[in-house]
């Protein structure tokens, strides 16, 4: 018996545990066919793969994928991204992040979080280079002048930012219209895509550390060039289970973030994922995240009918990244502060007749042992539901007090960064646990 929690923090009992889609497997050799239809697969189900030459007919295991998963591995996207330009790029961002931190400090936050991260005293493995959007030329140039970046590396990162905006644009609309939603009306072309470039500084000691935490990616879609030679990313599959993310050569990996289960009303999955130091070598990933409308992102009208109510009240990126910030749920929990209403009130009667139930059925003795185990269960996890409930709902009653007070939110937000330099990294002397990263 599995307890399996729900994207909408709900959690339903499994009698057998829930197998993943099968559509999906890889061949165990390589992906050198770069397809999924090979007949020779390994039985083991694992992240899907979307073939971007395929269309339409993958759009049932897009959908599939977004639905499940939250995430694919694309495969055959090089006529718009090539992997030259994807080797060149990562030359590029591995010579940016070694440059001096006095020049990387340079770049400074449009948004929390969307500039230079410097490596802290409480995570002294982990920093990063950001643009506040790569759709913008204008930012993407004042990028490049602030690191003094060379014709060739600038050349580099505008080409680089405009093959991933038209990925942008062909998956989104893609996943829009698999869901019976007409992609002209979304506006996509509009919305910012942040991008950072993450640098991990991991050692013999650090081995076994968290790189990055637990967290879901708080725009719409990530796409992520993820270091081809160090693994250590991991996502969570469909039993929610951590599952690394093997270095596949010429794959990128697209999540979807929590802005994609808002608008989609809770249809598309927000993957939980992380990054773990596996190996001493340093780790270098390009991460770009569409983070979805500029102005109220809200469930589009074609995903709500009686069957689907509507799950989350309106809201603006903005609004939704400063409460991740203050509240602290970056793993995604922060989206249950955006339930409507009537949901909110479901979530409870539910609770109610759960607790009812078992004190009922367990008083009157007229179950079994193991029906009273299940119900004690339950009982367990009500509260333990209810408790997590009770913490947002009071994380959001601060959350409205700071906002009122926003400009000094946004100073709070901004943290302090202690930059220290690179010899004085103490790893593996003291926890240097986690700090929550401002992560898109
Ligand atoms: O470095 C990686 O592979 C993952 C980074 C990530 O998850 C993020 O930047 O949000
Ligand atoms: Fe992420």
């Amino acid at each position: 018996m599995l307890l399996h929690k729900t994207r909408h923090n709900s959690i339903v009992i499994q009698l057998s545990p829930p197998c993943p889609p099968r559509l999906y497997k890889q061949t165990t050799h390589s992906l050198a066919l770069h397809t999924n239809k090979n007949s020779n697969m390994a039985t083991k189900c694992t992240i899907p793969i979307i073939d971007f030459l395929d269309f339409p007919n993958q759009t049932s295991n897009l959908i599939a994928a977004s639905v499940e998963w939250g995430c694919f591995r694309l495969i055959n996207f090089h006529n718009i991204l090539p992997a030259t330009l994807m080797s060149d790029m990562k030359a590029v961002v591995r010579s940016l992040l070694d440059l001096p931190v006095e020049i990387k400090q340079r770049n400074i936050d449009v948004i929390a979080g969307s500039g230079y991260m410097a490596p802290t005293s409480i995570n002294p493995l982990y920093e990063a280079l950001g643009v506040y959007d790569i759709a913008s030329s204008a930012d993407v140039d004042k990028f490049c002048s602030q690191l003094d970046a060379s014709p060739h590396q600038r050349e580099t990162i505008m080409r680089y930012a405009e093959a991933v905006h038209v990925l942008f644009m062909r998956i989104g609309k893609k996943l829009a219209e698999s869901l019976g939603v007409k992609s002209e009306s979304i506006g996509i072309e509009n919305w910012p895509c942040l991008f950072r470039i993450n640098k991990y500084n991991f050692t013999p000691q650090s081995v076994g550390s968290p790189g990055v935490q637990i967290h879901t990616d708080s725009g719409f879609l990530t796409i992520l060039q993820y270091d081809e030679g160090v693994g250590g990313l991991e996502v969570m599959d469909t039993s929610d289970q951590f599952i690394p993310v093997e270095p596949w050569p010429d794959t990128l990996l697209v999540n979807l973030g929590d802005m994609a289960t808002v608008w989609s009303n809770g249809r598309l999955r927000n993957v939980k994922h992380r990054v773990q130091c596996k190996e001493a070598k340093i780790r270098v990933s390009i991460a770009s995240f569409l983070l979805g409308p500029r102005e109220t992102v809200e469930p589009r009208p074609e995903l709500v009918d009686d069957d689907h109510p509507r799950w989350y009240v309106p809201t603006t990126y903005e609004d939704y990244r400063k409460m991740r910030l203050s509240t602290e749920l970056q793993a995604g929990e922060a989206l249950a502060l955006l339930h409507t209403p009537t949901n909110v009130r479901k979530l409870w009667s539910l609770n109610y007749v759960t607790v009812m139930l078992t004190l009922n059925i367990g008083n009157e003795r007229i179950c079994n042992g193991s029906c009273l185990l299940l119900l004690n269960l339950c009982l367990l996890v009500t509260v333990i539901k209810v408790k997590m409930l009770e913490t947002n709902l009071s994380k959001m009653i601060t959350f409205q007090n700071v906002m009122e007070v926003s400009k000094a939110e946004d100073a709070k937000a901004r943290k302090e960064k202690d930059v220290i330099p690179a010899e004085e990294y103490k790893m593996g002397t003291k926890d240097y646990d986690l700090e929550v990263l401002e992560m898109a």
